[in-house]
Order: structure tokens, then C-alpha cells, then sequence
């Protein structure tokens, strides 16, 4: 039998890649591009969509060359995607009516505010899983239609279409013929039951979105759509769909409730699964799709934070300390012992436990002799320091965990993966692949496509290439963490 492939479009924060994978999950060719990040004012964050369609359809192209792959051979294609981050499009054109809206973006936090006050709170978390944070798209829909001319008339008459990203990609791909948003991605919203796995109408009544631009709600495997032949020269199926951190738990196998994984990019993201139960959290912590199979939903409790490797993409770029993300680590390395410097990393605000969209970042301790090694140990502390947040939220909700599987663009750093388990006191296991996210798009296209023929059986394919097991004794570990706690209580709005 000839070797298949699939190919996994990854639509990330700072970048967007294109991996082809082969049917034993190895990756064999892969491009890339940086994706510029706009700023328009404090606490905004934009995307060019035109950008964004450019840049996957020359990734795909060069990852398909760099394989000297004929994309007729393609078992298919598998779309992850950024969460959250909202594009709204005139359904006659295809163009999109303003920038995309990140989902670091801040700009609907007073809407939440008059949400919370209206007392919606419980109504949101109860049918969503989620909080009001400006966080997620719902409120972003909303805003591009309160402030875009004659957009919401537009939207009452069915002109324009609403989506996430793998949604508008989807779109492009088969030339304006689909319009579909698979279940994790749609859970991010605030306007799906994720029970019921539909819309809501009190929702999105609530919230001002009009059921006519929403996408339907489809699978994260099976018949998605077909790419237009013009775009990859041969007209490949769509075969998976999942939102980042949904399609890295598949991709790093956490298939079994109890298993967690945490992806540390931009922001990190630790999803613990939780099987066919959605569980409310009692820890501030998201309820989420975690995947849908055949109509069939598993869950995950998920810890969100917004900041880890953007912080170090801030001593690069904002204090100029690095020249590169990787120089962090021989910087950080001549950090004095027992520094006592902390640095809590909410340039946009707390994401969980604290959902605290008005806090802002700071650096704390900082004596006569801190100095640059301080400030970037400090730094990938804050990393570790935030997963501990969210595991302890974790176990108070019930869990029990015993390792956590990382990965991700800062998983590569040794020492770091060396703190995070000092820091959270359980054993970190990193994969040999950790394009994870990719792999688990590859992973949803493939099981359509027959390439593998159940979950479990993907699971196997897991390898592991290093574990990083707990040196610290428990009493440092725990003063050190009480340190953390209280410079968090320092930086806190309210
Ligand atoms: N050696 C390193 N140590 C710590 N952080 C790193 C290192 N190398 C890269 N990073 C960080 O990892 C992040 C990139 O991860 P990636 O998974 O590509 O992000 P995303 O998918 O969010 O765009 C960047 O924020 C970068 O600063
Ligand atoms: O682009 P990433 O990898 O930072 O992931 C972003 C998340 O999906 C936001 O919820």
C-alpha cells in the first residue's frame, strides 16, 4: 500500500503553518508564515483576514512542494485554528467587513461588565460553560455589528455570515460554499448550549446576534467540504476541523477522562478530560467541547492563560533584554538563587482562576541587585506559576492528576520543563512530536479519511521523548508559590 498523507493547517496566533503528515502521524513537510499583529489601540488586538487566507494558502502550497506531494494524492485536509477570534463577512462578496478581532482582544470587557451587572452570569455559565470575559467571540460579533455602518441592518437581512477562524477558512476553501463551525470552536462563542450542542435564541438574543450569520454546527471528522481545485491544484476533501487546544488534546492522546495537557504558545492552555460529562467547575475553570464524533460529545474542564511565551515575546520585542525567544534561556540562567523577583505577566488582563479582564502586568521584588537574569527567570516563572493556578483549580474540582503532557513552542526549553515540574510538583511528559495541534487536526482528518480507525488507536502512535519528574522539596516549592499568590493579589483590579 502507497503511504497516505494528510495535510493539517495550523491558523495560529503569531503564525500559520501547514504540516503534511503520513499515516504513522509523522510529520514530513511543513511552511510557515508570521502573521503581523496589529494594534489599534490599548488592550485591542487585530488580524488582516485577507492576511490570514494568504498566508495558509501559500503555506499549504509550500508544504505540499517541500513534500514533493501531488495534492490528488491527499487523504485530506484537517483545519485547526486560534479560538475565539472573530471575523465577520459579506455573504455576496466573501469579503470580510472589518479586521478580524483576536481573542486577546479586550475591547468588549465594559459589554461583560453590563452583562454581570444585568445578573446574566449564571444563565451564560449554566448553558455555555463559559463566564462573560471579553475573551470570547460572542461580544466581538456583536460589537463589529454595533460599530460597523449599516452592518447590523445588513445582518438582520441575512447578508453577512459570522465565524471563528476554521469557519472563514472552510468558507474560502471551497469558494463561499460552506458555511460551518465544528463543535469546539462553536462551545467558545457564549451562544451555544453545549449540551445540546445547538444555538441558543435567548442567547443570542441577549447578546444581539442575529441566528442568520451564525454557521451550522457540524462534527470535528467527517465530510466537511471539498477545497476549490484552483486553490491546492486538485480538489482535496475537508476531513477535520478543531479548535487549537482541542485538536492538541487529541494530539497528545488525552482521550481517557482524567488525562490533562497543557500547550504553551502565545498564551497556555491546560484542558483536562472529562469524558461524556460536561462538569461545572467550581474553580472559575471553562466547561468545553473537547471533540464530537459522530454526534457525540466529550468534554474537557479547560484553564486558560493568556500570556506565557508572549511574555518572553515581550522581553524580546518590549524591553529588548533578547534577541530571540530561545536567548531567554541563557538569560534567565544567570538568575541569582532564592531572587524573590516576580513578574505576573497580565498585559490583557488575568484569564483564569481570576477572569480579570482590568488587571495589568507587573514586576515585584525588584531589589539593587536584580538585573536581567532576575527579570527573565521571573519571567518563564510566571509560566510555571500560572499552570499551578490551574491545576490546583483542577483538583479542586475533583482530578486527579498524575502527569501532565506539555507542548508547544516553549516546551523546547529543558530547564523550563525542569521548573514546571518543580513548580507544580508533578511529572511533565513531553511528546517526540509536539506539533501537537497540527497532529491532532491530521489526527481528525485521518480517521474520516480511514487512515486510522478509532481514537484509541491514534493513541498509540504517542511518543514519548522526555519526562521531567519533581526535584524540588514540597516546602520550597510552597513558599515559593505563596510568593506568586501574593504578587497576583497585587496586580488584581478590584
Ligand atoms: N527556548 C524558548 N524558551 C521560552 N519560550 C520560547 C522558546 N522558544 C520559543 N518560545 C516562545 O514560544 C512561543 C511560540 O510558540 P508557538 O507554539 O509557535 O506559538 P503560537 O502557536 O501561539 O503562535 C513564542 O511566544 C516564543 O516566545
Ligand atoms: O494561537 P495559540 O496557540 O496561542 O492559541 C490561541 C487559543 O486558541 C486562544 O483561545
Amino acid at each position: 500500500m502507497p503511504v497516505r498523507h494528510v495535510l493539517a493547517i495550523d491558523q495560529g496566533t503569531t503564525s500559520t503553518r501547514a504540516i503534511v503528515f503520513d499515516d504513522t502521524g509523522r510529520p514530513v513537510a511543513s511552511a510557515q508564515k508570521e502573521l503581523p499583529q496589529i494594534f489599534p489601540k490599548s488592550g485591542w488586538v487585530e488580524h488582516d483576514p485577507e492576511e490570514i487566507w494568504s498566508a495558509t494558502v501559500e503555506v499549504c502550497r509550500g508544504a505540499l512542494a517541500k513534500a514533493k506531494l501531488d495534492p490528488k494524492a491527499l487523504a485530506g485536509i484537517g483545519i485547526t485554528n486560534q479560538r475565539e477570534t472573530t471575523i465577520v463577512w459579506d455573504r455576496a462578496t466573501g469579503k470580510p467587513i472589518h479586521n478580524a478581532i483576536v481573542w486577546q482582544d479586550r475591547r468588549t470587557a465594559d459589554r461583560c461588565t453590563v452583562l454581570k451587572n444585568d445578573g446574566h452570569e449564571k444563565l451564560f455559565t449554566d448553558r455555555t460553560g463559559l463566564l462573560l470575559d471579553p475573551y470570547f467571540s460572542g461580544t466581538k460579533i456583536a460589537w463589529i455589528l454595533d460599530h460597523v455602518a449599516g452592518a447590523r441592518a445588513a445582518a438582520e437581512k441575512g447578508a453577512l455570515a459570522a465565524g471563528t477562524i476554521e469557519c472563514f477558512l472552510l468558507w474560502r476553501l471551497t469558494g463561499g460554499k460552506v458555511h460551518a463551525s465544528d463543535a469546539t470552536n462553536a462551545s467558545r462563542s457564549l451562544l451555544l448550549d453545549i449540551r445540546k450542542g445547538t444555538w441558543d435564541a435567548e442567547l443570542m438574543k441577549i447578546l444581539g446576534v442575529p441566528a442568520s450569520m451564525l454557521p451550522k454546527v457540524v462534527d470535528c471528522s467527517g465530510e466537511l467540504g471539498v477545497a476549490d481545485a484552483k486553490i491546492l491544484g486538485a480538489a482535496v476533501p475537508i476531513l477535520g476541523m478543531a479548535g487549537d487546544q482541542q485538536a492538541a488534546t487529541v494530539g497528545q492522546a488525552c482521550i481517557k477522562p482524567g488525562m490533562v495537557k497543557a500547550t504553551y504558545g502565545t498564551g497556555c492552555f491546560a484542558l483536562l478530560n472529562t469524558g461524556s460529562i460536561a462538569v461545572h467547575s467550581r474553580h472559575r475553570l471553562l466547561t468545553t467541547i473537547a471533540y464530537q464524533l459522530d454526534g457525540r460529545r466529550t468534554y474537557a474542564l479547560e484553564g486558560s492563560i493568556f500570556i506565557a511565551g508572549a511574555a518572553v515575546q515581550w522581553l524580546r520585542d518590549g524591553l529588548k533584554l533578547i534577541e530571540k525567544s530561545s536567548d531567554v534561556e541563557k538569560v534567565a540562567a544567570a538568575a541569582r538563587d532564592g531572587h524573590g523577583v516576580y513578574m505576573v505577566p497580565a498585559f490583557v488582563g488575568l484569564g483564569a482562576p481570576h477572569w480579570d479582564p482590568e488587571a495589568r502586568a507587573a514586576i515585584l521584588g525588584l531589589t539593587r541587585d536584580s538585573g536581567p537574569g532576575e527579570i527573565a527567570a521571573a519571567t518563564l516563572d510566571s509560566v510555571c506559576y500560572q499552570t499551578r493556578d490551574l491545576l490546583e483549580a483542577m483538583r479542586g474540582d475533583g482530578a486527579q492528576i498524575d502527569e501532565l503532557r506539555v507542548d508547544g513552542g516553549m516546551v523546547v526549553n529543558d530547564p523550563l520543563m525542569q521548573r514546571l515540574a518543580d513548580t507544580v510538583g508533578t511529572p511533565v511528559e513531553r511528546p517526540e512530536v509536539t506539533e501537537t495541534t497540527a497532529l491532532g487536526a491530521a489526527f481528525l482528518a485521518g480517521l474520516a479519511a480511514g487512515l486510522w480507525p478509532s481514537l484509541e488507536a491514534l493513541s498509540e502512535t504517542w511518543v514519548l521523548d522526555r519526562a521531567f519528574k519533581p526535584a524540588e522539596d514540597s516546602a520550597a516549592r510552597d513558599r515559593r508559590y505563596a510568593g506568586w499568590k501574593d504578587a497576583v493579589r497585587r496586580v488584581r483590579s478590584g
